[in-house]
């Protein structure tokens, strides 16, 4: 049964934010969005090339500022938090998973999932850390380096890291993109855990509309304004919006 947290005020609200980059000739990479995220909800956000995906993610995330409007994180705005206040923000209450892991290849398993938490300057929690990597299947491997784990053990390594420091949203940028469909669907598994048994909001930029058909509702951007939504989304409905957002 999903969690669609319709009742639960959102852990990151976005309200008609812009950004334009310098020297891209004016060009908007966000031009205007608003869009919420509550917890124990998987969102999928979905465009074309250069439709402004990674933008937004970066900008809801505090990784990036907008020109304007708001960014709002559990409540508070998060426009002019200064460093390193948004650092201890982002790292309090923000997961991230990316493409390409993200792991210290000189670090254990075991040390690459704390090491969020030591760079915070907080004691992890060694028992809770001990737990999320049994969830993500790697008990018994935390003294393995990266480099001797596939691609779909290493993203879930990169997933337990996420999940070791409670966030309360995980930002999760193309995770299944360069993994075969058998480890995608299981990160994916994993993910849709997190949301439905932690609570945890989830959005994940994907360009593949079966991965995106895993969330509770899709969010189409086309030329950085977001122009279609889905809810109980079907990888045949998501692809088919695709088209459209593409024909534009
Ligand atoms: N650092 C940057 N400097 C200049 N322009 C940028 C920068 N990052 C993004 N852009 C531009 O902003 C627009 C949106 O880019 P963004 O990466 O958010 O799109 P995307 O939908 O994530 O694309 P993709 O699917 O190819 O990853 C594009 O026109 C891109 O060229």
């Amino acid at each position: 049964m999903r969690n669609r947290g319709t009742t639960t005020a959102p852990v990151v609200e976005v309200t008609e934010v812009t950004k334009t980059y310098p020297g891209s000739g004016g060009v908007r990479a966000l031009d205007g969005v608003s869009v919420a995220f509550a917890a124990g909800t998987f969102c999928s956000v979905m465009g074309p090339s250069g439709s402004g995906k990674s933008t937004l993610l970066h900008c809801s995330a505090g990784l990036d500022r907008p020109d304007s409007g708001q960014v709002r994180l559990a409540g508070r705005e998060i426009g002019n938090l200064r460093e390193p206040r948004l650092t201890e923000e982002r790292r309090r209450r923000v997961g991230f998973v990316f493409q390409s892991y993200n792991l210290m290849d000189s670090l254990s398993v075991w040390h690459n999932v704390l090491l969020p938490q030591r760079l915070a300057g907080v004691r992890p929690d060694k028992t809770w850390a001990r737990e999320v990597i049994s969830r993500v299947g790697l008990a018994g491997r935390e003294d393995r380096r990266p480099g001797q784990l596939s691609g779909g053990q290493r993203q879930r390594v990169a997933l337990a890291r996420a999940l070791a420091a409670r966030p309360e949203i995980i930002f999760a940028d193309e995770p299944t993109g360069a993994l075969d469909l058998t480890s995608g669907r299981e990160v994916l598994t994993l993910l849709r855990e997190a949301v439905n048994e932690l609570g945890t909001a989830l959005v994940m930029v994907t360009h593949d509309p079966a991965a995106a058909a895993w969330a509770d509702r899709v969010v189409f951007l086309a030329d950085g304004q977001l122009v279609a939504e889905l809810a109980d989304p079907t990888a045949e409905k998501v692809a088919a919006q695709m088209m459209a957002v593409s024909a534009r």
